[in-house]
């Protein structure tokens, strides 16, 4: 079973992106334990109109979720970009993984490289919201390819 923590920077999701998560979540039950958290505090709220604090304020926030004894894998536009069977074979070799997702600004380049992987989920750059979507429904993917579940045919 798989262990996998999501983080963003953000307060509450609305309702209409929690649904998708949870749906997503929900397909990977079987396979994996998702754990989701949004982080706000007041060094990000402080920081909104700055960029270089603004980041700042993220890596501060993220670093005490970064895993001794697991993977952890920044989401990043500029990262490695796999295809779905890459990114399975990632999953089978990692059980524990904790991603980071950055705000408005991205995520400072001194925290991606304390990361284990720099991932990119597409040349585009997405919002916060959308990249946890899409990165829920890659893992769904990447655990059905692992486990030879009929959703990725
Ligand atoms: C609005 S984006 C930040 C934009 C910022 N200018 C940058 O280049 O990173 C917010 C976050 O969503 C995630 N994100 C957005 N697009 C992505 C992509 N194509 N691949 C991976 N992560 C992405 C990243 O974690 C990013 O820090």
């Amino acid at each position: 079973m798989h262990r996998i923590a999501i983080y963003s920077i953000g307060k509450k999701d609305e309702k209409c992106y929690e649904a998708i998560y949870e749906d997503l979540i929900k397909n990977s039950k079987k396979f994996a334990l998702i754990e989701t958290k949004n982080v706000f505090n007041k060094k990000i709220n402080a920081a909104q109109s700055d960029a270089q604090k603004a980041m700042k304020a993220y890596s501060d926030t993220f670093k005490p979720f970064i895993l001794s004894d697991g993977f952890n894998i920044a989401l990043d536009p500029e990262g490695k970009c796999l295809d779905s069977f890459a990114f399975a074979n990632l999953l089978k070799e990692h059980t524990k993984l904790a991603f980071f997702i950055g705000g408005a600004y991205g995520l400072e380049r001194s925290f991606v490289q304390s990361c284990d992987m720099a991932l990119s989920l597409s040349p585009l750059t997405m919002s916060h919201k959308i990249a946890k979507m899409v990165l829920l429904e890659q893992l769904f993917r990447g655990l059905s390819i692992i486990h030879n579940h009929p959703y990725h045919k």
